[in-house]
């Protein structure tokens, strides 16, 4: 049966940059999802394997972050124009490039703290047995990030440890917290919820912002006693976090310098993912949440 090529398009889809620029203590961020189709004079790659007309896909995610750097991300629209320009006044086999872009917006928290806008899920578990209550609340998916103040360094190493020591690195994380209330049950006493939900989110979200951070354990950890010291009501807060691995970009081999003092390019990677989980219990109580938040 006789074939033809029928419309055919390639690039990388997905390249997820993070771009900071500072202004002094304040930051701002761009969070971008990036995703190239390029075609035009395609039809030899198909047919016979050659790649002389193809610019490799991986080139196109390169050029996404040499131009968060060089160029800077001003808008989502104003980046698309420059990158489809780019390809298709660059390439001459290239005649058509279309850039898809989602930004991710972030809410400030502080200077250099953020929250992903309007993206968390408020969830509880309430068990009675006939005598006792037990009410478990908390929240998922609530994406924080810090552009500085975090480091990492000082940690054991074996013949199977690359890692670079960090000492100004982007701390990211979807909290997943659960608490748990010491209500017995009786009426006078009930929690004001929403109340307490609002100031439990407050505190930790305060308390992930006000960290000079060594570790995202360190973090956990403050964010959780400090939801225990302010909320009598609270006896237990559990949190598996995510390390959302922020990755300083390699542009030397495109002549820029990549330094985090003055505004990086960073590669958001999705996984695999450090997850630091623990409990911070009031003391005197014990631990009745399950170990487990996630499944995986
Ligand atoms: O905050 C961190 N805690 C770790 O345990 C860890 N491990 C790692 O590779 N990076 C980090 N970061």
């Amino acid at each position: 049966m006789p074939t033809i090529l029928g419309q055919n398009q390639y690039g990388k889809a997905e390249t997820r940059v993070v771009k900071v620029v500072r202004d002094g203590a304040t930051h701002h961020l761009k969070d971008l999802n990036v995703s190239i189709a390029l075609s035009g004079d395609m039809d030899d790659v198909h047919h016979s394997g050659s790649n002389t007309h193809v610019l490799p896909t991986d080139t196109t995610k390169n050029t996404v972050y040499a131009f968060a750097k060089r160029h800077g991300i001003e808008s989502a629209e104003r980046f698309g124009i420059l990158l489809a320009r780019h390809f298709v006044t660059s390439q001459v086999p290239i005649h058509r490039a279309r850039v898809r872009i989602q930004e991710y917006a972030w809410q400030r928290l502080g200077g250099h703290s953020f929250a992903r806008a309007g993206q968390e899920t408020r969830v509880t578990e309430v068990t009675y047995d006939g005598t006792a209550w037990q009410v478990v609340s908390g929240l998922s998916d609530l994406t924080v990030l810090n552009s500085t103040d975090s480091e990492f360094w000082g940690y054991a190493k074996d013949e199977y440890t690359t890692l670079k020591e960090a000492y100004d690195r982007i701390l990211a994380t979807d909290v997943c917290a659960r608490w748990r209330y010491g209500w017995s049950g009786d009426e006078a006493s009930e929690p004001d919820w929403d109340r307490s939900y609002e100031e439990a989110k407050r505190h930790l979200l305060e308390a992930f912002a006000d960290t000079y951070s060594l570790s995202l354990q360190q973090s956990l950890y403050r964010m959780g006693a400090r939801v225990i010291d302010h909320r009598d009501e609270i006896d237990e807060i559990r949190f598996s976090l995510p390390n959302k691995h922020h990755f300083l970009v390699d542009l030397e081999p495109f002549g820029l310098t990549n330094d985090v003092e003055d505004g990086a390019v960073y590669f958001a990677a999705d996984r695999p993912y450090g997850l630091i989980e623990a409990t911070v219990l009031r003391e005197g109580t014990e631990p009745r949440i399950p170990v487990d938040l996630h499944t995986v």
